[in-house]
């Protein structure tokens, strides 16, 4: 099993993603984006970071990359993809998940802990967890803002592809407890398939001691619940 973390002009996450997946055992490379795919790729990680200086919309650009055919085609083949935070943003762009991240309520970016409620524990990125546990986990975004037509809203959320929320430290969701204003509080969602998952929030940085929150490994090891499924 490898999961390839495939790295954009202006990437800045994509050595602590394989540097994450390499400490829980999971076999992780870097992997520039007009290489490719690798062929033995068992998982993808699209990582954080600042592609093409967030230009037209963060992650507008790195959509429009070849790469993204293939991490499309993959996705549809069942290959389990996760976008953290730009990552996210380009997944979005790139029509693996519904909706859009736009600009932060506040306006700026914002660099601070949230908590994060699980809301399906049913999914590969989840089964470590249950419902309704409370996740510490960082976010660092200026454009995390998760937006979409009210309709598709209900849809995502009554099929379950709301992953996780932002909420208090006692997993109540609140408008106080949503840093970027984002519609119903979500921070991270699945794409048609559970194998693709979107989230701003960095599990990556949440997966040693020293950094002060291990709870993000689980979303992690969803690379390994899909090999072993
Ligand atoms: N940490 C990140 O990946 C940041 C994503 C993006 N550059 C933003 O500010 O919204």
């Amino acid at each position: 099993m490898t999961v390839t973390v495939v790295q954009f002009g202006g990437s800045n996450c994509d050595r602590d993603a394989v540097g994450a997946l390499s400490h829980l055992g999971i076999d992780a490379e870097r992997v520039w984006h007009e290489d490719g795919l690798p062929e033995d790729t068992t998982g993808i990680v699209l990582p954080g970071g600042f592609s093409y200086g967030d230009y037209l919309r963060a992650g507008a650009m790195a959509a429009r990359s070849p790469v993204m055919a293939e991490v499309r085609a993959a996705a549809e083949d069942g290959v389990p993809v996760l976008g953290v935070c730009n990552g996210a943003q380009i997944g979005c762009e790139t029509g693996l998940t519904d909706g859009a991240f736009t600009t932060n309520a506040s306006a700026r970016f914002q660099c601070e802990n949230a908590y994060l409620r699980v809301e399906n524990a049913d999914t590969p990125w989840t089964r470590a967890y249950d419902e309704g546990d409370v996740l510490s986990v960082p976010i660092a975004h200026g454009e995390g803002r998760f937006e979409i037509g009210e309709e598709r809203y209900e849809r995502l959320d009554s099929e379950g592809r709301v992953l996780f929320r932002y909420c208090d430290a006692d997993g109540n969701v609140t408008d106080d407890a949503n840093p970027n204003g984002s519609r119903g509080n979500v921070a991270g969602v699945l794409g048609e398939r559970d194998t693709v998952a979107v989230l701003m929030p960095h599990p990556e940085r949440a997966t040693l001691p020293d950094l002060g929150s291990t709870d993000g490994q689980g979303v992690l090891r969803g690379f390994e619940a899909v090999s072993n499924a």
